[in-house]
Order: structure tokens, then C-alpha cells, then sequence
């Protein structure tokens, strides 16, 4: 379940030589690989955003080296029955299909080809060391998901239903019903099949893509091995995602549209999945596209290794800063799971296969190696049988779930194997919002497994308690927690032994310590070793770049808002708008776009000051939710325009006394109204309470009709009875008004104000 992101950047193509390059790979020292990716502030060119990665691949990147590192230490884990999924991410044009499917050249095949090449050698290697014991069949399905549907590309387009195939879940699996599986023997096979079925595949020309995928790509590469009795089956799933797009951009005609609709759509809800399960949220959105349903990311047992393409140059900037936003937050489900997954309660079959030089990927959970093994074989039996005795140890998974670090028992979930009908779990957030953690973070293969067992942590530097706050807190003030935690363990260690209690007072759910010594129970010292790691790193991310990681983020979710938008999804772009505004405080424009959507969804004016008060309703997200994202940016105030050309521009004006934080539009008595936006507001009621006829029905948006009743509604009540309209609220509320009728009859007033 781990996902591990890189990015690749791909050279420039003969059209764009001379243009400006504007992405870079680059290292956190001399001595690492390349781990970040750096692009210019899109409004000033002197400010830098860095963003890591576990591994960065810049323009010289042959197709080898990138297989090499990336895909071919994975292969031997699928032989040891975890499923694989690798995908390529990013803007159209940005080299997906030729990471993953490549030339037609030896040196250009992409990782689909040499993925299929390296099975087939390993499965016969296997057969002949086992002479003949274990036989290995590969099978493959391939299809596509275009406008939300899913056809099989193993199949001539005219077979094709028009409503596609049905997705069905089963056993925490989503499959889709219907398609094609073929038997492929070996790769002239496999090039037969796929290079017919690529046929078989929507694409277009764009302006930006003479190639473009239109489609989402998925090849399914089924590998069984049949041994003896027993029958483990595994897959690798090779995914070319099409590409998002700006319309404006490509020049898309209106077939072209509706596609690039649905890409974007089904990006964009890929986005807020990666967001949300980075935040913690317990609703995934995972259903609501078909492509992110199947994708399933972090939800799938196995390794996940997502691959971003970036284009070097300027004319990408906007849309590679969004993708940039949306796969580091991706690589923080990864880096959570790394914390989590060291436990080993039951003998682990080992991957130190796994173990590359490149690879900075936990040992996986045990039980993993229990996925895809049909039930009836030993090792099915064995994992059932695990699972069916809760009182075992199990997997520490939820180590940083718990809001009280305290030294209570946590019950822990029965391990979930593959292939049985555990209900999804939701995943346990990673709660931090740095989207530029440094990369050469040390991986935790590199770290003996059993120190935290036998090795007392070293207080100086741990962090011991709330680890669901963002890191803001001095070193002596981590000393001073720490200090106290490791009292508190001591304390509680002491009041059991004292009671003869032979089990550790932390959790009985692990086995008693293997001797007397006052060690700190193991799921305690791995979080906080945990804990430790990451403050540090954390630590180091916040001194690197602060300020312009919190204006990235700030800019991720106005792009994100901005897409919302353009997908209809007005609730979803007011808690991206909210959220921005936590990070933009007071930005006026930014309040302006936030009310209007409020007053469309029928929703309450925005309190706030400076950030903003959460004022949820009808489930939109709000902003201070304590996750960290709606820190002001130190220093300086930044003024956002997400401007209707889909340009989002950030102007930074000296920080002002109070902070730099405006208080804006308030209604309904709660402030008096003191922000930019107050006149017009107060214009708005004043022409209202004026009743006169002529004034309001020159309002925007108010005919003859609609200003009678008011002027009438006013006039038969009395003052004190709403015959004077006090808030935009309260205007909302008269017969005829509503939500939008108010909104545009003061976006009216706003034109005319400039
Ligand atoms: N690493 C690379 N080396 C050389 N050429 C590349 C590289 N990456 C991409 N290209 C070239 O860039 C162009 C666009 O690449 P590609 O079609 O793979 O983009 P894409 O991201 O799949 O786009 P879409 O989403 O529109 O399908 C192609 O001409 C491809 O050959």
C-alpha cells in the first residue's frame, strides 16, 4: 500500500528548443541523488518552490535507467505474490505514454515492454530452478476508461457496448465485469496483443500532443504460479493516465471537450483523493470516477509507484505546479505508511529483494505476502488462520491515528489479507502539510528492525506527544515533551512492574519484553522514533521553504477550486476557495469568489477575520480545520487573483500592523462590516432600504417585477419588523431575493465599483 512518487522530466522536444526552461532537478546536497523538483514562483521569478520526491529524473533519463530503478526491483515482489501498480501522472504532453509505453526502438521501449520482458524471464528462470515444479502462466487484460467507461481493448471496437463494462467491488477489489483475459506465452506474444490493442485505443491530436491519450490506459498483467497444490496469483498493473488539460490551451474541439471534460473530472478526483486521504478524511471520494475506483490508490494492498511527467518549460507552468501539488501530497501516503509498517509480529517473508539502491520502501506488512494466494494453499490457510485469532498480535497500523498519545491499549485491526472481503479501511493521515518533505529522508529498510525493540530512544529528540499538530513547537519545547514522555513510560513501566504485572502496561496486544530491562515497549518506541524522524525532517522542510510552501499550497487549492468550478462542483471549489483563504487571509477578491459561491449554494455570508472562521454548512469544507493549511504566510501578505483566465496571480503587499490580516465582509450584526468589500454591500442595502423603485430595479439581476414586491414588502412592515434590511443575510432571506438574485445584483455593484 505504499506509493512511492518520482518525477521525470522529460527533454525538450525539437518544437520547443529555445524555450524557457523553467523545471529543474535538483538535490538536497552534493553527495544525493536528485530528489527535487524546482520551479519559479509564477509570479516571482527570484522566489523558488521546491518540491520532493523519492527520486527525481531529469531530461537525460534514458528508458533503461529509469526501469532500472523504478520498476524492475518490484518484479521479484510480484513473483512473491504482492500486486504491483505503477502509473504515470501528469499534463498532456508531458511524456506518460512514453514512460510507460515507449518507441518502438530497443532503447526506447517504456516500462509496459520491459516490464512483460522482465516477467517472462524471471517466471522461466523460476521454472527451470524448480525444474518444472512450479509453472508460471502470464495472462494479460488490457482496457481503457474514456469518458467515465470502461472498454476492453482486448476487443475489436465494434464489439463495444456503449455504456462500457460495470465495475464491481469484491473483496476490497474492484474488477471490472466482463473483460478479456489472454493467455501470452512470451513477448512477441505480448507485442502482438498490445500493439493491436493500442489500435484499439482513444487518441487525438491536440495542439499540445499530436498522440494525445484521450483515454486512461490500464494493462493488467496477471502472473500465476502453480506449484504442487498450491496457486499464488499476483498482478501488475501498468497505467498511462491521459493527460489534464486546459482547454484554453489545446485548442479542443467539442468532441475533444467532452473528453477532456471527463479526464479532467476523473483528475480532479483523483486529486481529492490523494488530499483527502493525505488530510485523514474518512470519506474517500474513490466512487465518484471510474478511473480513480479502479486506481483505488492507497487503498490496494501492495507497491504503488506513481510516476510524474513534467515538461520543462514555461508554457506549462500553472498546470505543472498543480500536478507538482498533487504528487507530493500522494508520496505523503507513502510516507506515512514507512512509519507505520514496521511491525513484525508473525515471521515476515522478507523483501530484501527490495533492498536496491534506489529504493527507499518499507519491508511490507506480513500479511501482504498472504495476498493473492488462493484459498486452500498453505499459505492461505495460514494467513486465515491468523486472522481468525484477534487476539494476536497484529499490525500496528494506526500508530499515528490516535489523538491521545497516551499509554492506554489501543485495540489493533485484525490484518486484512488480500483477496478476502475485508472492507476497505479508510487511511489513517499522515497530518502533516508539508508538500516538500526532503526526500533523502533515510529509508527504514536502512535501519535494523528491531532497534526500537531493544534501544531506549534518545530523548534529546523526540517528539512525544500530538503528533496530529502541525510541527510549530521550539526544540527546548520538544526537549521539555519529550522529557516528559519518557517520565511517563518510565512511570508507567515501573507502576507495572511494581505490580507484578509481568505483561508491559502499554499494549498486551505485544509480546512481554524479552527481558527485565527498562525498555520502552516496542509499538511506543516506534512511534516515537517515528515521531522523531519527522519532526526532524519536518523541521528541516520548514526552514527550507516555509513561506513558499504555505503560498504553493495556497495556490494548489485555488487551481483546485478553479477546476471544481469548471466541473460544476461548487461545494468542492468553496472549500478549496475557504481553505485558500486561510493561507491568502483577507484577500479581498478571494472573499468576493467565496461569498458569491456561498450565496449560490444558499449558504450563510463568511465571517471572518483574517483567517477565517469555520462556518460549515450543508457539508462544505472550512478552513482552520487544525491541519496547518491555513497558516498565514510570515512576512508579507499575499493578494490572490484566481483570474477567470484560469491565471492565478499572487501580489505581495508589505505586511500591515495588524498582522496583515484584513477583517472583511460581515454580516448579520456579528462585526460591522469594515473589509474592502463593505461598500459594496453597503450600497447594496442602502439602495434596497432607499425603496425607491427606479434605484433598485437598476440593480443587476432585478426586474420591475422583483423590485415592486420588495418595495412593497418593505413598505407594509415597519422598521423594527424588516422593514429595513440590516444584512446581505437578511436580503437573502425576503420573498423574491435568494441567493443568487442577491449575488448578482452585487457582483453588478462590484463591476461598477472598478
Ligand atoms: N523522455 C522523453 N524523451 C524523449 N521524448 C519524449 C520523452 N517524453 C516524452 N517525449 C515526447 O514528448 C511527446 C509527448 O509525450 P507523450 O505522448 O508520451 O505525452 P503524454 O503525457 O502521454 O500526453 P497525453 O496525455 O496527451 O497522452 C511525444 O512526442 C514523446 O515522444
Amino acid at each position: 500500500m505504499s506509493v512511492r512518487v518520482v518525477a521525470r522530466i522529460r527533454p525538450l522536444l525539437e518544437k520547443e528548443l529555445g524555450k524557457d526552461v523553467i523545471v529543474r532537478a535538483d538535490r538536497v546536497d552534493d553527495a544525493k541523488p536528485l530528489t527535487v523538483v524546482k520551479i519559479p514562483s509564477p509570479k516571482n521569478e527570484a522566489e523558488e518552490f521546491s518540491f520532493a520526491f523519492n527520486s527525481v529524473y531529469d531530461q537525460s533519463t534514458s528508458q533503461e535507467e529509469l526501469f532500472t530503478a523504478e520498476v524492475a526491483p518490484h518484479i521479484k515482489a510480484l513473483f512473491q505474490g504482492l500486486d504491483v501498480t505503477i502509473f504515470a501522472y501528469g499534463v498532456t504532453g508531458t511524456g506518460k505514454t512514453h514512460t510507460m509505453r515507449g518507441g518502438l526502438r530497443l532503447a526506447e521501449r517504456g516500462v509496459i515492454p520491459r516490464l512483460l520482458s522482465n516477467v517472462f524471464r524471471r517466471g522461466k528462470k523460476m521454472m527451470k530452478d524448480t525444474n518444472g515444479e512450479t509453472v508460471v502462466d502470464v495472462a494479460l487484460s488490457y482496457y481503457e476508461i474514456y469518458n467515465d467507461k470502461v472498454f476492453d481493448l482486448l476487443e475489436p471496437p465494434e464489439k463495444r457496448q456503449p455504456a462500457g463494462l460495470p465495475l464491481r467491488e469484491k473483496e476490497g477489489k474492484t474488477f471490472v465485469v466482463g473483460l478479456s483475459e489472454r493467455p501470452c506465452d512470451d513477448l512477441k506474444d505480448f507485442e502482438r496483443l498490445y500493439i493491436e490493442a493500442n489500435n484499439n485505443r482513444v487518441t487525438a491530436a491536440t495542439k499540445l500532443n499530436a498522440h494525445s491519450s484521450r483515454s486512461h490506459a490500464i494493462l493488467r498483467v496477471k502472473v500465476t504460479q502453480t506449484s504442487g497444490d498450491t496457486i499464488r496469483e499476483s498482478t501488475a498493473s501498468a497505467i498511462d493516465l491521459a493527460g489534464s488539460e486546459d482547454n484554453r490551451r489545446t485548442d479542443n474541439g467539442k468532441e475533444r471537450l467532452v473528453e477532456s471534460a471527463a479526464i479532467n473530472k476523473s483528475l480532479f478526483v483523483l486529486s481529492q483523493c490523494v488530499d483527502a486521504i493525505s488530510r485523514g478524511d474518512k470519506r474517500i471520494p474513490y466512487r465518484e470516477s471510474k478511473m480513480t475506483r479502479i486506481l483505488s490508490l492507497g487503498q490496494n494492498n501492495g507497491i504503488t509507484v506513481m510516476i510524474l511527467n513534467l515538461a520543462p518549460i514555461r508554457s506549462y507552468h500553472l498546470d505543472t505546479l498543480s500536478s507538482l501539488n498533487v504528487s507530493s501530497r500522494a508520496k505523503r501516503i507513502e510516507v506515512r505508511e514507512i512509519e507505520n509498517e514496521i511491525v513484525f509480529k508473525q515471521a515476515p517473508r522478507t523483501n530484501s529483494g527490495l533492498l536496491g539502491a534506489n529504493i527507499a520502501r518499507q519491508p511490507l506488512r506480513p500479511l501482504n505476502n498472504a495476498h493473492n494466494v488462493h484459498t486452500g494453499t498453505l499459505a492461505a490457510a495460514k494467513a486465515a488462520e491468523k486472522a481468525e485469532k484477534p487476539d494476536k498480535p497484529a499490525k500496528a497500523f494506526a500508530v499515528f491515528a490516535d489523538k491521545k498519545p497516551s499509554l492506554s491499549v489501543r485495540s489493533i485491526p485484525a490484518p486484512t489479507a488480500a483477496n478476502t472481503s475485508q472492507p476497505r479501511q479508510p487511511l489513517l493521515p499522515k497530518p502533516t502539510t508539508d508538500s516538500s518533505i526532503p526526500a533523502a529522508r533515510p529509508s527504514k529498510l536502512a535501519r535494523p528492525t528491531q532497534i526500537s525493540l531493544l534501544r531506549p530512544p534518545q530523548p534529546s529528540s523526540l517528539q512525544p506527544t500530538q503528533p496530529q499538530q502541525p510541527i510549530s513547537i521550539s526544540p527546548s519545547q520538544i526537549e521539555a515533551m519529550v522529557e516528559k514522555k519518557v517520565a511517563e513510560i518510565l512511570a508507567a513501566r515501573a507502576a507495572a512492574e511494581a505490580a507484578s504485572n509481568p505483561q508491559p502496561p502499554i499494549s498486551p496486544t505485544l509480546p512481554p519484553p524479552a527481558d527485565a530491562e527498562p525498555t520502552i515497549p516496542e509499538e511506543v518506541a516506534r512511534r516515537l522514533e517515528a515521531l522523531e524522524r519527522r519532526i526532524e525532517s519536518e523541521a528541516a522542510a520548514r526552514a527550507d521553504d516555509d513561506g513558499g510552501r504555505a503560498r504553493a499550497e495556497g495556490l494548489r487549492l485555488l487551481l483546485q477550486a478553479r477546476q471544481a468550478k469548471e466541473c460544476g462542483e461548487d461545494l468542492v471549489a468553496l472549500g478549496c476557495y475557504e481553505k485558500a483563504l486561510g493561507v491568502f487571509p483577507g484577500q479581498a477578491k478571494l472573499v468576493g469568489k467565496i461569498e458569491r459561491l456561498r450565496a449560490k449554494l444558499g449558504m450563510e455570508p463568511l465571517v471572518c477575520e483574517g483567517t477565517v472562521k469555520e462556518k460549515r454548512r450543508g457539508g462544505s469544507a472550512g478552513v482552520g480545520d487544525g491541519d496547518g493549511e491555513g497558516e498565514y504566510i510570515d512576512g508579507t501578505e499575499a493578494d490572490v487573483e484566481d483570474d477567470e483566465d484560469g491565471s492565478v496571480k499572487v501580489v505581495r503587499t508589505p505586511r500591515k500592523k495588524n498582522g496583515g490580516r484584513t477583517r472583511v465582509v460581515v454580516t448579520e450584526g456579528e462585526e460591522e462590516d469594515v473589509g474592502e468589500e463593505s461598500p459594496k454591500a453597503k450600497r447594496l442595502l442602502e439602495i434596497v432600504n432607499s425603496r425607491d423603485l427606479g434605484r433598485i430595479r437598476g440593480l443587476h439581476g432585478i426586474g420591475t417585477k422583483k423590485a415592486q414586491d420588495l418595495v412593497d414588502h418593505l413598505t407594509l412592515k415597519g422598521e423594527g419588523e424588516g422593514g429595513k434590511v440590516e444584512s446581505l443575510a437578511q436580503l437573502r432571506m425576503l420573498p423574491g431575493m435568494g441567493g443568487r438574485v442577491v449575488e448578482r445584483a452585487w457582483e453588478g455593484l462590484a463591476v461598477q465599483a472598478v
